[in-house]
């Protein structure tokens, strides 16, 4: 059985994976940490250091300037960890690049099996069209979300300069543009309202042709089960950083 602990347990996505670690006997939820130490059906603290309990591993859905302290303590105790949170700084993900060193550290900023499946079809197409066709994300996401755009366009966004070797240059909105889009630009769109769990457009507008390829979250419950694929893959890890192609490639 793999012991968790679950940083950001009040969360909406930390009750997510408290009701799927529940629903099976593989998991089971050790400890929370939150800075709302409201009570639940196991022992909550406000940092990771407090946790007094054994555990195999950490599941991280919180938010990202809480992150370098949740990985010192997981450095601090030899914890593999699972990074789910979004909007990390620059400086964030430097500190999560030191500590996978010497601790297994897996980040996606989307967990589930859809997205990672759309960056393959996205990287294909970018490829093939890229001296035609302008491209641009839209994301759409409810209106409890902080960070914008979401981690999942910026990473889409990455994975198409990296085929296109960087020669995409991100633009975020238009507001502040008045002159026309350049071939070399990547627009970067969010939306944000009401409940939407989580929408990503990857629009190839060609001359009278468009292509979209895009992913729609119907339930938080698909990120959940992603995170929890990923624990059980990075416990039997070596120090490292790990994305959802490491998990994807074993099977
Ligand atoms: N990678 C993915 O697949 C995926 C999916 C969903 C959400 N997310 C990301 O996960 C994060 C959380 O999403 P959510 O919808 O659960 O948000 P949420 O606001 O519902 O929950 C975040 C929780 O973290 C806690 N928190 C905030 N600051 C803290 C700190 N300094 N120390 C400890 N706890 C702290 C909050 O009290 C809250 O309970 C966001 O960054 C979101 O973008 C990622
Ligand atoms: O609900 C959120 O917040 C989500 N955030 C991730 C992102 O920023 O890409 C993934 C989808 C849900």
């Amino acid at each position: 059985m793999i012991r968790i602990i679950i940083h950001g347990c009040n969360g909406k996505m930390g009750k997510v994976i408290t009701k799927l670690a529940a629903e099976n006997p593989g998991f089971k939820v050790v400890a929370g940490v939150d800075k709302n130490t409201s009570p639940l059906d196991f022992p909550v603290y406000s940092d990771l250091k407090d946790v007094k309990e054994e555990a195999d591993v950490v599941i991280d859905f919180s938010y990202h300037e809480a992150v370098p302290n949740l990985v010192k303590a997981a450095l601090q105790k030899k914890l593999p960890v699972v990074i789910a949170t979004t909007g990390l700084s620059e400086e964030e993900l430097k500190v999560i690049e030191e500590a996978s060193k010497e601790i297994p550290i897996f980040k996606s900023a989307n967990m589930s099996l859809g997205v990672n499946i759309l960056i393959n079809l996205v990287k294909e197409a970018a490829k093939i069209l890229q001296q035609d066709f302008d491209i641009e994300i839209i994301e759409k996401h409810h209106n409890m979300k902080k960070d914008a755009p979401s981690g999942t366009a910026l990473m889409i966004a990455d994975s198409i300069n990296q085929v296109l070797n960087d020669k995409k240059e991100y633009v975020y909105g238009r507001h502040t543009k008045t002159e026309q889009r350049k071939p070399s630009e990547l627009g970067i769109h969010a939306v944000r309202g009401g409940t939407i769990v989580g929408e990503h457009q990857v629009i190839f507008a060609g001359h009278d042709e468009v292509i979209t390829i895009s992913h729609s979250a119907q339930s938080r419950e698909i990120f959940g089960y992603g995170a929890l694929q990923a624990a059980k893959f990075i416990i039997n890890q070596k120090p490292g950083l790990y994305t959802m192609e490491d998990l994807v490639k074993k099977g």
